[in-house]
């Protein structure tokens, strides 16, 4: 049976919503209480700290008092903020908990005039029950114009031959370029930004391949552009435009040994984040000339430090995080922004919040449990995936005995969604926005429910997560029919995972797990599990669940610290162990 979010049902009558321990911090979980007027009974104050199109302002004044003041230390906002209903920043202003606490309980809605959100300290506002929206689409061309820019003014030294004629030279052989077209250009993330500055370069005659496992392979296709692997992306590219959001996975992605990888001469474009790029790393990479030249839209620190090496390179061209700065893009925007912090105010749902899960708290302390097992499995099932087939078709599959309608399973395909997509974007997920980015991702959820007979008390038996048309780095994990399957249930509170492909396991979901496929036979257990003591890694439990005896066996093997890459290597080089895979929960 297929759930639809009926999102404003949500948001009405009390309007009195919680937060699960598993999707935000913990600290202070308390009710969220959205109201819909300023707390003086007039009219809201927003408080603007960074410029901001006018269109945006305009709209902002038909509804409320708007404060424009740009440039406020952090003092001056936290006395001017207990004072606002709603604050909108872009990414110059710094929104720690410090803005939250001086707050007193004012602020309800934090907008962020752009996508990342990095300044904005998600957990704090959960915490103290301020609603975070952001305007993810309307600087997407911008940036990946802006992104254009750079690879071009770098390949043709625009920026130093301008600086060069400003000065009175007349230098022509030292600004000799180079060609794009044919050229090979590796795209990193090929999401809203990625695949537009995909399908420009193919404009520009350059052959295009993207590195993205999370991006369906259709949508590539369509523009005329190859998804291959990380290694083979940076491997081959004469040039490599920088499009992933700053996560753990990505954060200094490019490093020491990702450059050694790279072809002698390589170019490289950054309008991502800065922090996905090793700065120190880069500037050894640009003097040993094995990166020609780098052009950076964005810096680990903004703005960088007045004498910072990379920002004074001769081979580098730097603009001051201009990649969403057209008129255009800024009246888009304001606009998204000041619709979404109106809406909220208002006490409507916001398709762009990036937190606030709403759930009735007696559903949710009910499903507590499985709403960390849903987002657990999501997360272990993305993890399994590899090749450029991309994530499209999800099958969430909850057995139970209650009736149909006795079970409200939005929340747990809610954190299903979590799981899926966090770990691999700069999205944040929760029961308002998941199925817009699900949507807006090309990943198609459908949810089945199995009825069981038996007693109704346990709201659900078990939770089956399938991953159709894609292909598993752990080949045990598929299913008969060839989909990714995890399979997980709770036992006695503990979410577990039951199931992986055909094997059964016992595993419960904490910590991170390897699975190991094997030829089954004694002393395995004993075997990993001296690897990992010599590392002082930790195991939490081990299981093994096996076809038949003497056959195939898959061991799952609890740890709770991350085992170092040579240890992983030690145990896949067990000669019975046919594979195996370290899996984040
Ligand atoms: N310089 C500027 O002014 C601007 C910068 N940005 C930044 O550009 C970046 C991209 O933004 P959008 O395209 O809107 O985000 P998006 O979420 O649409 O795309 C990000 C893509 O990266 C992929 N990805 C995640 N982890 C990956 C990994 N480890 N390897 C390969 N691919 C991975 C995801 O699957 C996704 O397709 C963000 O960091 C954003 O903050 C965006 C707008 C303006
Ligand atoms: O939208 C984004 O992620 C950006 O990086 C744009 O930042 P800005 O609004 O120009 O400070």
């Amino acid at each position: 049976m297929a759930t639809s979010l009926n999102l404003s049902s949500i948001f009405s009558s009390s309007r009195l919503v919680t937060t699960p321990s598993s999707v935000f911090p913990t600290r202070q979980r308390r009710r969220i209480i959205l109201v819909t007027s300023s707390s003086s009974g007039g009219k809201p104050t927003i408080l603007v700290t960074e410029k901001l199109g006018q269109a945006g302002i305009d709209l902002l004044k038909k509804y409320a008092n708007v404060d424009c003041s740009n440039d406020l230390s952090l003092e001056e906002l936290c006395t001017k903020i207990s004072l606002c209903d709603a604050l909108i920043v872009r990414s110059g202003t710094k929104v720690g908990r410090d803005v939250f606490e001086s707050s007193r309980g004012r602020l309800k809605v934090v907008g962020r005039a752009g996508v990342g959100i990095d300044n904005v300290d998600l957990a704090a506002a959960t915490e103290y029950g301020c609603l975070v929206v952001n305007a993810p689409t309307a600087n997407t061309v911008a940036a990946a114009e802006h992104g254009i820019a750079l690879l071009t003014a770098m390949a043709r030294n625009i920026a130093q031959a301008d600086a060069s004629i400003k000065a009175g030279k007349w230098t022509r052989n030292k600004y000799v370029g180079v060609s794009l077209v044919g050229k090979t250009l590796a795209v990193l993330g090929f999401g809203k930004v990625g695949s537009e500055v995909a399908r420009r370069a193919r404009g520009l005659g350059m052959h295009v391949i993207t590195h993205d496992p999370y991006a369906p392979a259709d949508r590539a296709r369509a523009i005329g552009v190859e998804l291959v692997s990380f290694e083979v992306a940076i491997s081959t590219a004469d040039f490599i435009s920088l499009h992933l959001p700053l996560t753990a996975a990505t954060s200094k992605m490019m490093n020491d040994v990702t450059f050694s990888m790279m072809k002698k001469g390589v170019r490289i474009v950054n309008v991502a984040r800065g922090g996905v790029i090793d700065e120190e790393a880069l500037l050894r990479a640009l003097d040993l000339g094995i990166v020609a030249q780098a052009a950076l839209d964005v810096f680990t620190v903004e703005p960088p430090v007045k004498d910072n090496k990379l920002v004074l390179h001769e081979s580098v061209t730097a603009t001051p995080h201009l990649g969403a700065s057209t008129m255009e893009a800024q009246e888009g925007v304001a606009i998204e922004v000041a619709e979404a912090v109106i809406g909220a105010l208002r006490g409507e749902l916001a398709a762009t919040a990036v937190n606030a899960p709403m759930v009735p708290l007696e559903v949710l302390r009910e499903l507590k449990p499985y709403v960390v097992l849903a987002e657990k499995l999501g997360r272990l099932a993305v993890q399994l995936v590899t090749g450029g087939s991309g994530v499209n078709a999800v099958k969430v599959t909850y057995a139970s005995s209650r009736a149909p309608d006795d079970l409200d399973t939005r929340l747990l395909r809610a954190m299903v969604i979590k799981g899926l997509i966090e770990p691999i974007s700069s999205v944040f997920i929760n029961l308002v926005n998941s199925d817009y980015i699900a949507k807006q991702r090309g990943v198609k959820i459908s949810e089945e429910r199995m009825v069981l007979d038996g007693s109704p008390e346990n709201p659900i038996e078990y939770i089956t997560v399938r991953i159709a048309n894609v292909e598993s780095r752990f080949a045990s994990a598929l299913s008969e029919s060839g989909e990714i399957k995890v399979e997980g249930r709770v036992k006695q509170g503990v979410p577990s995972l039951t199931k992986v492909g055909l094997f059964g396991v016992d595993v419960s979901l904490e910590g991170s797990v390897i699975l190991c496929r094997q030829v089954d036979q004694p002393g395995m257990i004993g075997k990993v599990a001296s690897i990992l003591g010599d590392e002082n890694v930790n195991v939490s439990f081990m299981s093994v669940g096996r076809i038949a005896p003497g056959k195939q066996a898959v061991m799952a093997i609890g740890v709770d610290e991350q085992p170092s890459k040579e240890t992983l290597k030690k145990i896949g080089d067990i000669p019975a162990i046919e594979e195996f895979v370290f899996l984040k929960l």
